[in-house]
């Protein structure tokens, strides 16, 4: 923090925080672009996209490193952006336990030898509805006997089962394991693989790719005469905007790796 003086007196004036995009020329990062210019607290310092270098960031201004690039290229920006003392804010899906843990020494490794931590949000989804919609889906997942994710994306998505729906099928199964439940009953015998979708921790996962869709879940959950439906959409990803710029903001506070947006929230 600087300060100036005013007629006031000496006032406190808050340095912008300074942002780089990585995948600047995405849909998401493009997105991203727009929303941190137009944050009187924020300063876009850098658009990078492949094969530009990052290890030059911190020396333009850049403080947080913003990554929505591709599940292939992630972890090693993530690394990337650690080595050149920038934090990282991460919404690019392909994350392993094992990719997660090696973020996970990386940062802590580096912050061993630093006064002030770096840190690195990652985030299979950062809009409100959908983080809620895992949120409440965990809750309820211990009351049903059945419960299938369906997910449904715009068809140039790389990547299929979506992050969230991954993310969504594990918190599900981890609250029916706590609970002593069972496997799901299905007797089916699929015709044709692929027809029961894929299994994420013994919970089935859908997935539809649609001309006119955006970023859309419904988490389904079964009883016997009743049924529960969860659902959650992005029609626009303005919907991410308030998240990653949440995470933006409080990224340094936060030394070390944050998995998930839930972990910011006051849920
Ligand atoms: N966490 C969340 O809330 C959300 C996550 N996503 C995820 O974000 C990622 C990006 O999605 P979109 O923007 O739709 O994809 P996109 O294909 O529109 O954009 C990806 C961008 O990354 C660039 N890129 C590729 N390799 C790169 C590298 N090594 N370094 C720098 N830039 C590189 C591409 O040139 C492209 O401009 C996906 O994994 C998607 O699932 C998308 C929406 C919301
Ligand atoms: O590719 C997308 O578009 C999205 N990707 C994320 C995911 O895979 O979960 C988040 C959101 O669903 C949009």
């Amino acid at each position: 923090m600087t300060t100036r003086l005013s007629a006031l007196g000496t006032v406190p004036v808050v340095s912008a925080i300074g942002v780089a995009v990585v995948g600047a020329a995405g849909r998401m990062g493009s997105t991203v672009c727009e929303a941190v210019e137009a944050a009187d607290d924020l300063e876009l310092v850098a658009r990078v996209d492949a094969e530009d270098d990052v290890a030059g960031l911190a020396a333009v201004g850049a403080s947080v490193g913003v990554d929505f690039t591709v599940p292939a290229a992630v972890e090693d920006n993530v690394h990337a952006l650690l080595d050149a003392g920038l934090h990282a804010v991460v919404g690019t899906t392909g994350w392993t336990e094992e990719s997660l843990g090696r973020v996970r020494d990386h940062v802590e490794r580096l912050n061993a030898e630093r006064s002030d931590g770096l840190g690195v949000v990652i985030a299979p989804n950062f809009a409100l509805s959908a983080v809620l919609a895992m949120r409440f889906a965990a809750q309820a997942a211990r009351y049903f006997e059945s419960a299938e994710v369906v997910e449904l994306h715009h068809p140039n998505k790389v990547d299929a089962p979506s992050g969230t729906a991954l993310a969504t099928a594990r918190h599900i199964a981890g609250a029916r394991r706590d609970a002593g439940r069972g496997d799901v009953p299905d007797a089916t015998e699929t015709q044709i693989d692929g027809a029961r979708g894929a299994v994420v921790d013994g919970v089935h996962v859908h997935a539809v790719r649609l001309r006119g869709l955006v970023a859309h879940e419904e988490i389904l959950l079964g009883n016997p005469g009743e049924q529960l439906t969860i659902r959650t959409d992005s029609f626009d990803r303005v919907s991410f905007m308030p998240g990653v710029l949440l995470a933006v903001r409080e990224v340094a506070r936060r030394p070390g790796l944050t998995v998930g947006l839930d972990q910011m929230l006051d849920l």
